[in-house]
C-alpha cells in the first residue's frame, strides 16, 4: 500500500512516496533519481539506532555512494541552532562536499529544517532528500521547503525556502514512535480539516484514534490526505505571499508559546499548535466570526485524542499574557507592525485577518490559562 503525491512546483517539483516499506525501498527510489553522486545522512541519536540500518542497508544495495558514515546530531528542538547548524556544515565542508552531494534527512522536523537549511547554503546549495520518521514530519515538515533554525529572539527566524528533490514517508517507520510525538504529530493533521477540509475533520473525529494507533490504512489515508493539501498550497503560493499562510493556523499563538517555555521538552511544538488552534478558534468566536460550538467541537477532538487543550496542561510554566504578545509580535507574518492573524468562519474555513485588536488577544491568552 503505497501512494505517491506531486509536489508541483515546475522545475522544482518531487514526489512524496507514503506508505509501510519506503525505507527498505530507498536504494530503489534514490539511485535513479542522483546516478553516481555521494550521499551524506544527517539523522539523530534516537532514530540513528532505529532507523538507520535499513536506510543504510537499501542505499548500499542499490550501489549508492557515499560520503563518509552518517552525521548523528543530538535528538530534540534544540539541535535546531546556530551552534549545531555550525557544527553540521564543519563536518560537511571537512569531508570535502563538492556541488554534486546530495544530503539526506533521516528523522523528525528538526533534522529535516536543519540538514534542509544545512543543504540550502552550502556551497550556495545542494540538493536534499527527506526521509521523514515523525508524524508531523510526514504531514508537514518535509514538504515544501520551509528550512531553518529558531534563534534566541524566536521560531524559525533564520532560514530559507529550499525544496527537497524527493520525500519518502515510511509509515511503518512510526512504529517506534512514542506516543506523544504521534499525538503532537497528529495536531498538524487536524489542522488541514481546520483549514479548508471540514469532510476530512469529520473523517478525523471518526478515524482519528485508529490513526494514532498507528493503524496502517488509517495512517496511510491520513498523511496522503495531509500532504495532498500541503502539496496543493504550497503548489500556489511557494513563498507564502498570500495563501500558504493558512498553513500557519495556531502557530502565531503556538511560536510564542514554544519560545516562552525556551524550546524546551515541556511543550512539544505539535502540542502548541494544538494550543495555538483552539485560541485561534476562541479568538474567531469572540470576534463573532464563527458559533462558541465550532470552538467546542475542536477542544472536544483534541481532549479525545489526547492532545492538551489547556496551557495549565503544561507542566512547570507560568504564564504571562504581556510576554506572549511580545513574542506574537516577532512572527513573520507581521507586516507594518501588524500581526496577521489566521482565523477561521468555522471548521473548514480559515482566512487570514489583521487589524485584531490586541485587547480581544489577550482575552483569549487570559482565558486559556
Ligand atoms: N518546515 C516545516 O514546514 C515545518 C512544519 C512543521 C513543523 N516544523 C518543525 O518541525 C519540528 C518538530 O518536528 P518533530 O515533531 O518531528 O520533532 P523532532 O524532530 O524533535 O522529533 C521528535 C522526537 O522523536 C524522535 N524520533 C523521530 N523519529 C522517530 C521514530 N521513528 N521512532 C522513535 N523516535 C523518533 C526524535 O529523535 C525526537 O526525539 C519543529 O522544529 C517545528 O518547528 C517544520
Ligand atoms: O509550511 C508552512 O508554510 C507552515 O507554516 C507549516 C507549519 O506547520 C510549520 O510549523 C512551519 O515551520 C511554520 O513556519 P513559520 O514560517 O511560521 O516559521
Ligand atoms: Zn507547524
Amino acid at each position: 500500500m503505497q501512494d505517491i503525491v506531486r509536489v508541483d512546483l515546475s522545475e522544482r517539483s518531487y514526489d512524496i512516496v507514503i506508505g509501510p516499506g519506503a525505507i527498505k525501498q530507498a536504494g530503489a527510489r534514490i539511485a535513479p533519481l542522483i546516478g553516481r553522486r555521494p550521499v551524506i545522512i544527517v539523522t539523530d541519536d534516537t532514530v540513528a539506532p532505529l532507523h538507520l540500518p535499513s536506510l543504510e542497508a537499501a542505499l548500499e544495495s542499490a550501489g549508492v555512494r557515499r560520503n563518509g558514515p552518517a552525521i548523528i546530531l543530538p535528538a530534540g528542538e534544540k539541535t535546531k541552532s546556530f551552534a549545531h547548524l555550525e557544527a553540521l556544515l564543519d563536518e560537511m565542508l571537512g569531508r570535502g562536499i563538492e556541488r554534486s552531494t546530495v544530503l539526506i534527512a533521516l528523522g523528525g522536523g528538526v533534522v529535516g529544517d536543519l540538514v534542509g537549511f544545512a543543504a540550502a547554503i552550502s556551497l550556495r546549495g545542494l540538493d536534499f532528500i527527506q526521509i521523514p520518521t515523525t508524524l508531523l514530519a510526514q504531514v508537514d515538515s518535509s514538504v515544501g521547503g520551509k528550512t531553518g533554525i529558531n534563534t534566541r529572539q524566536g521560531k524559525n527566524l533564520v532560514g530559507s525556502f529550499h525544496q527537497p528533490r524527493l520525500v519518502l514517508a515510511d509509515t511503518s517507520a512510526l512504529a517506534t514512535l512514542p506516543r506523544r510525538h504521534v499525538l503532537a504529530g497528529y495536531a498538524e493533521v487536524v489542522k488541514y480539516g481546520l483549514i479548508d477540509d471540514l469532510d476530512f475533520f469529520e473523517w478525523l473525529e471518526q478515524h482519528g484514534t485508529a490513526v494514532c494507533a498507528g493503524d496502517t490504512e488509517a495512517l496511510v489515508r491520513a498523511v496522503t490526505v495531509s500532504c495532498a493539501a500541503k502539496a496543493a498550497i504550497v503548489g500556489q503560493d511557494e513563498r507564502e505571499s498570500g495563501r500558504r499562510a493558512l498553513l500557519n493556523f495556531g502557530h502565531t499563538f503556538g511560536h510564542a508559546l514554544e519560545a516562552a517555555v525556551g524550546y524546551d521538552n515541556r511543550l512539544l511544538h505539535g502540542e502548541a499548535v494544538a494550543l495555538g488552534m483552539g485560541m485561534a478558534f476562541d479568538l474567531s468566536a469572540r470576534l463573532g466570526l464563527c458559533t462558541g460550538q465550532e470552538a467546542i467541537r475542536v477542544r472536544r477532538h483534541f481532549e479525545a485524542i489526547g492532545l492538551p487543550t489547556k496551557l495549565g496542561q503544561v507542566e512547570g510554566v507560568e504564564w504571562d499574557t504581556v510576554e506572549l504578545l511580545g513574542h506574537m509580535a516577532k512572527d513573520k507574518k507581521v507586516q507594518d507592525g501588524k500581526i496577521t492573524f489566521v482565523l477561521a468562519r468555522g471548521i473548514g474555513r480559515a482566512f487570514t485577518a489583521r487589524d485584531i485588536d490586541s485587547a480581544e488577544v489577550a482575552a483569549v491568552l487570559d482565558a486559556a490559562v
